[in-house]
């Protein structure tokens, strides 16, 4: 069969995507399959099985404890008299669940085990009022999850709870689900939920409630609006409770009508393990065969994009128990009768191997239909989806020739570097402005100064001079860079490439003299055009605005342009529960790990806030531009000398330093406006940058670069160069419907140092009129992992 070039592996135009790994659960399963069931099973192409840890005889036990000791209470009862006070006696004994038995489960260390997913019993209720009812519950969980971690279990999944209106429920579910976590230490904890309460799709399997205190069923008249977010509350607290344990997960189930973006946002946040679709949720097509709907079909290709893919486990959809039941004898397999080998030749499968899965086969046609694999998910830019690094101190530290190797892997960062560069050339010349090199002599010199600060390895330098070549400017060209080990590189190049046609300069551009320009070497010249590149995931986090400052009084005035022109850093609230477990999990190593701004590509996260007229989702929080008209640093050098510096290590320049950075502080207040509940983990950041805006009022667009996820395809498709930033918060911060978070922000320095301080603050509409505060996080700051200057 010859198969079209995007799907076969050996032709170049392959495309990958997404694998799927597809297991098989049955809700009315109570004993583990034997091997050849377990073979059968996985024959009609499944990857993996579910199995329950104890079986039916374990639950009759259980059940019967129960029964027995309600029988003995009331016969207790009848004995002691009506003593009512005694009788509600909280210390009377309750019943205690005896250890397992090898009679109470078919599971057993070995073989396959490990790749089984182990189901907790489905008829306890943790969350029961009935106190003997929980308790039970609670032993059976315990005994369960002792007995999987012992076997070598990896993945053991419990049964949600099966509402969210009662609180208290709630709560003793989480506590429990914590206790059996201590209890199993070593496998992951999979809660089973629904996406959201849907209705008709209730359990409905019978519980040691239903069994002992059934209730009525809810009329028609008692229905409740349906609450898309009351299940996700529920898992909210169960994990908050387990302290955002890395071992604990989350399993969806996939409900028949899929819900709003908002909720399916919401979960694709969370550390997903399975997605659960049951055999209601598909459809027959036309021919008769199980189809999802478009909506589901999109769902899935969405969250298959995660960097740990969730495995999709099918609900029900058989091989059903009898067909499990009559495992196949090896000797009718040897000899199948006519028409079990025809049909079995048909399927392209040996006679005696099971037929595929007709579900299966549909979810393996939906994995080929999966987009491919975007330039933007190569595997290793997805090895970086939710990996926290440290930022750059790009001052105190020199830089990797692999790292600078990494930077020049964007082409599109540089495209519109020389973009810009030569706009401004163009630019200049259509508006005739005198060039640094003009002299009474040759006062129409049309030689531009160009000076590329921080050139790393020198591919600005390459595009500056490509600029120079296409719009025939003649330029002289200098390059700074204060790695020492870069500049022998750029010396090298400087031979090799650039023909000797740059001067090259080992300085820190802040102590750089300035140009002595060609045929006049005794004297200091302007530089009018300045390129640099120092740019952090925030803007100015790798102190652009201190480097600038430094240098800016080398540039012509009034003509002078910098490049980048001006940048500016933009903030929005997100929940992004797994960054928060991963940042918790370094706090014993790292004591600041909650107050550094981490570099990451934010991936498995949830935009909290909506946007609104006057409060969009992505907003503000400052500008810098370049060049500044007036610096107190010069008047301050201007008295003191250039290398005078006062700082006493207080807070900001307010507490002893003299200020000259002061200018560079910044303050921000923003309000965002969340409609439904939710929590956050932090802030996510983002810059963007006019590298050259037109002087001409020609209305032209300035060139820019943007990594804003609502900007950067109108802006600069396609750069990778720069991850978002992430600044956490200590504490998750829950928040109710119609919230405003109000976002303080503030860029600190004391001349030496720069740093961030960021607050949250929770505000409710209560009213028309009226806003109560119900949250604020801590005031975090950065200044123990500060930048030095
Ligand atoms: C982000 S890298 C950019 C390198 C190169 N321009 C590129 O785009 O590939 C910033 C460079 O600026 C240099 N740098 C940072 N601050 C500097 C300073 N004050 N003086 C000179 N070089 C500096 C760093 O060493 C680094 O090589």
């Amino acid at each position: 069969m010859s198969s079209s070039g995007s799907l076969n592996p050996e032709s170049d135009s392959f495309e990958s995507r997404p694998v799927f790994y597809i297991g098989q659960h049955d809700s009315t399963r109570r004993e583990a399959l034997t091997d050849d069931q377990y073979g059968q099973v996985l024959s009609s192409g499944f990857r993996f099985v579910t199995a329950p840890i104890t079986n039916q005889h374990f639950f009759n036990r259980v059940v019967d404890l129960h029964r027995d000791y309600l029988k003995e209470r009331e016969q207790w009862a009848q004995q002691q008299g009506p003593a009512a006070g005694q009788q509600a006696n909280p210390s009377l004994p309750a019943p205690v669940v005896p250890t397992l038995t090898d009679k109470d489960t078919s599971l057993f260390p070995g073989g396959y085990l490990g790749s089984l997913a182990l189901y907790s019993s489905p008829w306890i209720d943790l969350c029961s009022p009935d106190p003997h009812i929980s308790s039970i519950s609670r032993q059976v969980l315990n005994l369960e999850a002792a007995y999987a971690n012992f076997c070598g279990a990896r993945t053991i999944v419990v049964p949600g709870p099966r509402q969210d209106d009662s609180s208290r429920g709630i709560a003793q579910y989480a506590r429990a689900i914590r206790e059996a976590m201590h209890v199993a230490n070593r496998a992951n904890v999979i809660i089973h939920m629904p996406m959201y309460r849907e209705p008709g799709l209730e359990e409905k399997a019978e519980t040691l409630s239903s069994i002992f205190n059934p209730e009525k069923e809810p009329e028609a008249g008692d229905k409740k609006e349906v609450d898309l977010f009351s299940a996700w509350d529920s898992w909210n607290t169960i994990r908050s409770v387990c302290s955002y344990s890395m071992r604990l997960f989350v399993a969806i189930r996939i409900p028949r009508r899929v819900p709003e973006k908002t909720l399916q946002e919401r979960w694709f946040a969370e550390p997903l393990h399975y997605l659960t679709i049951s055999q209601e949720i598909f459809q027959l097509n036309r021919a008769g065969h199980p189809s999802l709907s478009r909506h589901h079909q999109d769902l899935i290709n969405r969250y298959m994009r995660l960097r740990s893919i969730p495995w999709l486990m099918l609900c029900d959809v058989g091989p059903r128990p009898e067909e499990l039941a009559t495992v196949s004898d090896e000797s009718n397999a040897e000899f199948p009768s006519l028409a079990e080998a025809n049909q079995a030749l048909k399927e392209n499968r040996r006679p005696h191997m099971s037929a595929m899965n007709a579900h299966v086969g549909y979810m393996r046609y939906l994995e080929r239909q999966q987009p491919p694999f975007s330039a933007m998910e190569t595997p290793a830019l997805t090895s970086f989806q939710d990996w926290l690094q440290p930022p750059l101190q790009p001052l105190a530290d020199n830089l990797e020739s692999a790292t600078y190797e990494v930077f020049e892997g964007d082409p599109v960062k540089y495209d519109q570097y020389e973009k810009a560069i030569t706009e401004a050339m163009i630019e200049w010349r259509e508006l005739k402005k005198p060039t640094s090199t003009a002299t009474p002599e040759n006062p129409s010199s049309s030689e531009l100064v160009v000076t590329v600060a921080g050139a790393g390895r020198g591919p600005l330098v390459s595009r500056a001079l490509r600029a120079a070549e296409s719009t025939g400017t003649p330029i002289q060209i200098w390059a700074l860079e204060k790695n020492q080990d870069a500049y022998v590189y750029l010396l090298r190049k400087n031979k090799v490439e650039w023909g000797n046609k740059v001067t090259l300069v080992k300085t820190d551009m802040r102590g750089w003299e300035g140009p002595r320009l060609k045929g006049r070497e005794d004297a200091i010249g302007k530089v009018d055009i300045l390129v640099t590149e120092l740019l952090g995931s925030f803007g100015d986090n790798e102190l652009s605005p201190e480097c600038l400052d430094g240098i800016q009084n080398h540039l012509a005035r009034p003509h002078g342009i910098s490049i980048p022109h001006s940048y500016t850093a933009h903030l929005s609230p997100i929940s992004t529960p797994r960054l928060f477990a991963d940042i918790s999990s370094r706090v014993v190593g790292d004591p600041n790990a909650f107050e550094t701004p981490w570099v990451v590509r934010l991936f498995a996260l949830d935009y909290v806030s909506q946007k609104v007229p006057d409060h969009p989702r992505f907003q503000q929080a400052w500008e810098f531009v370049h060049p500044i008209d007036v610096l107190r640093a010069d008047d301050f050098a201007a008295v003191h000398g250039k290398a005078a510096k006062y700082v006493t290590g207080g807070l900001g320049s307010m507490a002893g330093a003299s200020g000259t950075n002061e200018h560079n502080a910044r303050h921000c207040h923003l309000t965002f406006v969340c409609p439904t509940r939710g929590v956050i983990h932090g802030l996510a950041g983002f810059f963007e940058s006019v590298l050259y805006a037109s002087q001409t009022g020609a209305g032209k667009e300035p060139v820019e670069i943007s990594i804003l996820p609502d900007q950067i395809d109108r802006k600069s498709r396609d750069m990778i160069s720069w991850f978002p930033i992430f600044f956490p918060l200590k504490k998750p911060l829950y928040f109710p419907q119609d919230t405003e978070l109000e976002v303080s922000m503030w860029r600190q320095t004391d001349d030496a140092k720069v740093w961030y301080e960021w607050l949250v603050e929770v505000y409710a509409w209560v009213g028309p009129n009226t806003r109560i505060k119900v949250g604020t996080s801590d005031l975090h700051s950065s200044r123990k992992v500060a930048c030095l200057m």
